[in-house]
């Protein structure tokens, strides 16, 4: 197990750590669990423990998923909202694993002269099978009552026996199999009905991704349609006068770096996104634009901070929000802010530097996505630290990372208003207040191009409960990405 002490390289420690690491702290467990009472108004510890910060944004939309039925084809990507069961004993009946005969009995066996081509698959039950008798059979095909064993091609031959002639003179077929074949045992090559599950055996738990495999299963289950957790809908809204959409920066006016970049990611995390829009820095059209969506989640960027065109504190109290969190302990993105703007309606505030917006989309918006989603939570994964990793005194920071062979190396260029490192990245390493020395372990968060061939997948190999990465992954069915919300 890749649990013990000594187990080095990057990993995923065992769940029972995940819980540990939200361990409650007295005072601290508002929005910790379901069904909890919602804090006050204006109550959120300011600025929140990272760790805190992110069981809360996990704990605030458990129970808010839609449910919603799908045709096969419409579910890749999505998570399952119920238990799959299986709708009939799989194989459904009797099977042939193998082109040969049928056999009943020991042998050798009679056949049916005329060389018809026997058994095949997909058709109707066949007669019995009388003892002493054989029949050809392909591969799926239904196997008739009395068949004892099915032998294969391979090791059968089809023979004369002696002078034995049929009414027309042709010798009677007889098969026999070939020299020391053990293979007409009792139960050879039959895939008896139920083998892989019974009608109602539980397949798959709820929550679990819905894979190409799981819909293979599905289909193979009796599925037509899956129910599936609505993937939550989320609305950017990029707040500044100062950006521009297109061209060189100029007359001190920069290319908005977020809106490229969040709407993919948002989509890798598992949300449909619905639009993103450019607003300004106009108090009033924010409010409009946040009261009026109909998004499960807001994200806006910018405007966290208490500057002269800041105004997202101020819409977020004229509407009577709920600051689940208001400020977190986590360097950069320490203004970042999670809101409940009206029931089952989230609103997640990226700060507007670059970095520290990437910090609280990983802080708050994916753990609270996750949710939504119908996503079981992550084991997070661990790694040792190649050098050591400054830390800040007394917030956590998050640095981004690369992974080289069994151990995590932290990148340049990683300044709040800088995406330099992030953009060659594998993941952030979690640093704690203070910082680790070189081989300490610390967690990282992973990103979600880095899903496959990472060493990470090596790593879990262990395990292959733990093998599935946090992220949802590219494979989600387009989105109408750039459409105003209606
Ligand atoms: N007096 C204080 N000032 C600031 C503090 C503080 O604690 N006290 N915190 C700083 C930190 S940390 C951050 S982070 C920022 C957060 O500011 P806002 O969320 O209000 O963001 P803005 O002021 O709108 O922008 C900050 C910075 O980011 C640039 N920006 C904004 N949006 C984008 C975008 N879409 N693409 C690229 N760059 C963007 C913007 O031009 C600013 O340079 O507050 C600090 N101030
Ligand atoms: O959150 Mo800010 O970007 O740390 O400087």
């Amino acid at each position: 197990m890749d649990g013990g002490g000594t187990t080095r390289g990057i990993r995923r420690p065992p769940a029972r750590g995940t819980r540990q690491r939200f361990t409650r702290r007295p005072g601290e467990d508002r929005g910790m669990t379901a069904h909890q009472p919602d804090p006050a108004p204006g109550t959120a510890p300011s600025p929140c423990a990272w760790q805190d910060a992110r069981g809360i944004a996990a704990a605030a939309a458990k129970g808010a998923g839609t449910q919603v039925v799908r045709p096969l084809a419409d579910s890749l990507g999505t998570v399952l909202a119920t238990p799959l069961e299986a709708l009939t004993d799989l194989p459904s009946f009797d099977t042939s694993a193998m082109d040969g005969w049928a056999l009943s009995g020991p042998g050798p066996w009679r056949l049916d002269p005329g060389g018809s081509p026997g058994i095949l698959a997909g058709r109707a039950a066949p007669p019995p099978l009388p003892d002493g008798h054989a029949v050809p059979i392909a591969t799926g095909a239904r196997v008739p009552a009395g068949t004892t064993a099915v032998l294969r091609r391979e090791h059968g031959e089809v023979r004369g026996r002696g002078l034995e002639r049929d009414p027309g003179g042709e010798p009677v077929p007889w098969l026999y199999a070939n020299a020391g074949s053990r293979c007409t045992a009792p139960g050879q090559d039959i895939r008896p009905r139920g083998q892989e599950c019974r009608s109602g055996d539980p397949l798959l738990p709820a929550g679990t991704p819905v894979t190409p495999a799981v819909l293979g299963l599905a289909a193979a289950a009796g599925y037509d349609e899956l129910p599936t957790v609505r993937p939550p809908r989320v609305e950017v809204l990029v707040l500044g006068d100062e950006l521009l959409a297109s061209g060189l920066p100029r007359d001190g006016r920069i290319r908005d770096a977020l809106g490229p970049m969040l709407d993919p990611w948002l989509r890798a995390l598992g949300a449909e996104v619905t639009g993103t829009r450019h607003l300004g820095d106009r108090p009033g059209v924010l409010h409009d634009a946040v009261a009026g969506s109909t998004a499960d989640l807001v994200v806006t960027t910018g405007g966290t901070a208490s500057g002269p065109v800041d105004h997202l504190h101020p819409v977020l109290h004229r509407m009577g929000a709920e600051l689940l969190v208001d400020g977190v302990a986590v360097r950069p993105g320490h203004p970042m802010l999670l809101a409940r703007t009206a029931p089952a309606r989230y609103l997640a505030g990226l700060p507007g530097n670059p970095l520290a917006a990437v910090s609280a989309l990983l802080t708050l918006a994916a753990p609270l996505l996750r949710t939504l989603a119908g996503r079981a939570p992550c084991a997070p994964l661990v790694a040792p630290a190649a050098l050591r990793l400054d830390g800040h005194p007394s917030d956590t920071r998050l640095v981004p990372v690369a992974f080289r062979e069994e151990e995590v190396v932290p990148l340049r260029f990683a300044g709040p208003a800088m995406l330099r490192g992030v953009a060659i990245a594998d993941g952030l390493a979690v640093v704690p207040p203070g910082g680790t020395e070189a081989g300490d372990e610390v967690e990282i968060l992973e990103l979600p191009w880095h899903e496959t061939g990472s060493p990470v997948s090596r790593a879990s190999g262990q395990d292959g409960s733990r093998a599935q990465t946090c992220a949802a992954g590219w494979a989600r069915p387009p989105t109408r990405s750039g459409r105003q919300p209606g």
